[in-house]
């Protein structure tokens, strides 16, 4: 879409871009562990195994760059189309601290703000746990009641932004891999692992987490097959598991399926080569870069498997523009206009206020904004 002119935003006065954070330096790992894992229950043992990655990189996280990277593509993406709001910065675990742009957005008389979260899919961790964290950022500078309106846009993980660089992502990884084995490439979706629990509980009717990315997946190995005239048999799998043992989380592991996949004969399912798509993530975080490009590229590895990992979204430009394009869709949702909402699959767009209780958690139970029950909302 080309815009003239100024693009009417309103009742937006500011865009709220909300991360996880993650550490700059060796200093920092121990206290952003601290951040992440406080009264989570994680065993020691995870902690160090984690904390060696990043350790193992200088002590630095790539999240931080890429975000900083891609606040500097929207900001242009912004400007060069019209779209005149200034943009704030705040993570959840580390420096810059949500709690802090959210009292700079008070102190510049910010009065709403649509609130863009890099995370893409709907649980607990993935989205009412960010809603927590923007109640908890308003109340530390003063009355959650006059505070900045925080809106939170919908979740995008079916937006055609994040998923046509997705799809775009997977065909060069397949075109990557040796000409013999591209067409009996299996493709493998990779998200965050999570307690079965709290998929069980994610969304307003349960198992949205597990649901949205089989559909997000379905729409990319449709597309691929498309494109390329072959039919891609596909998996959606799990990494960066942590956690109690005891406690089930969601499986297969990658690695655990790619063994399965390596002692599979060839007709049964099993495979020379795999594309590794990460399509739980936004963009090639210490997940992606630790758990598939080390971890599961060894495993592939040692199993005589050839394996690519595609892209995440990135600051692909579609992706940015699908940013912009959701505060446009939601600024005229909040004025009471008609507007298209661009979505694929079959889940349909997601609801712009996550209903009373939705990804609730037991053992949490802290107040959130940006849901039908916000503080914010009682008009
Ligand atoms: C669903 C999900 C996403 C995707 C959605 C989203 O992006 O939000 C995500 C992203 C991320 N997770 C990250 C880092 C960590 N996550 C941890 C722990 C956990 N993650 C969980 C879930 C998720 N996590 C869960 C259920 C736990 C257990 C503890 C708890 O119940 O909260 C731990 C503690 C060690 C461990 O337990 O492994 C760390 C260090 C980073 C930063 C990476 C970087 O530095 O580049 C990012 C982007
Ligand atoms: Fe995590």
């Amino acid at each position: 879409m080309k815009y003239h002119g100024r693009v009417d935003v309103s009742p937006y006065d500011a865009l709220l871009f909300v991360s996880f954070g993650g550490p700059e330096k060796p200093d920092d790992v121990v206290p952003f562990l601290e951040n992440v894992t406080r009264g989570r229950g994680i065993p020691r043992e995870r902690l160090v195994e984690v904390g060696q990655h990043y350790f193992d990189r200088g002590g630095k996280s790539p999240i931080n760059d890429q975000n900083r990277a891609f606040l500097a593509a929207l900001r242009s993406d912004l400007a060069a189309s019209g779209v005149d709001l200034p943009v704030y910065w705040g993570n959840r675990n580390w420096d810059p601290y949500l709690s802090d742009a959210v009292a700079q957005m008070r102190a510049d008389g910010v009065e709403r703000a649509a609130v863009f979260a890099t995370s893409a899919y709907s649980s607990y961790s993935s989205c009412r746990q960010y809603r927590e964290n923007l109640f908890e950022a308003c109340e530390r500078s003063g009355a959650v009641e006059d505070a900045p309106v925080l809106d939170k846009l919908r979740h995008y993980y079916n937006h055609p932004g994040f998923v046509e660089p997705v799809v775009d992502g997977v065909l060069a990884s397949i075109a990557d891999l040796p000409e013999a084995e591209r067409d009996g490439a299996r493709i493998l979706f990779v998200t965050h692992s999570i307690p079965t629990a709290m998929n069980e509980a994610a969304g307003p009717d349960g198992g949205a987490y597990v649901a949205q990315h089989l559909d997000v997946a379905d729409v990319i190995a449709q597309r691929v097959a498309a494109e390329r005239g072959v039919t891609h048999e596909w998996d959606l799998v799990y990494c960066s598991r942590s956690g109690a043992p005891h406690i089930p989380w969601l499986e297969p592991d990658v690695n655990d399926h790619l063994e399965e996949l390596a002692a599979k004969a060839p007709e049964d399912g099993g495979g020379s080569a795999v594309v590794m798509c990460p399509v739980g993530f936004v963009s090639d975080h210490m997940e992606v870069v630790y758990d598939l490009d080390t971890e599961a590229m060894a495993t592939a590895e040692k199993l005589g498997i050839q394996a690519r990992r595609s892209p995440t979204a990135g600051e692909a430009p579609r992706f940015v523009a699908a940013v912009r394009d959701l505060v446009v869709e939601r600024a005229a949702v909040e004025r009471g206009e008609a507007t298209e909402r661009a979505v694929v699959g079959s889940r349909g767009p997601g609801p712009d206020r996550c209903p009373a209780g939705c990804c609730f958690n037991q053992r949490s139970q802290l107040p959130t904004l940006a849901g039908a029950d916000s503080p914010q909302y009682s008009e």
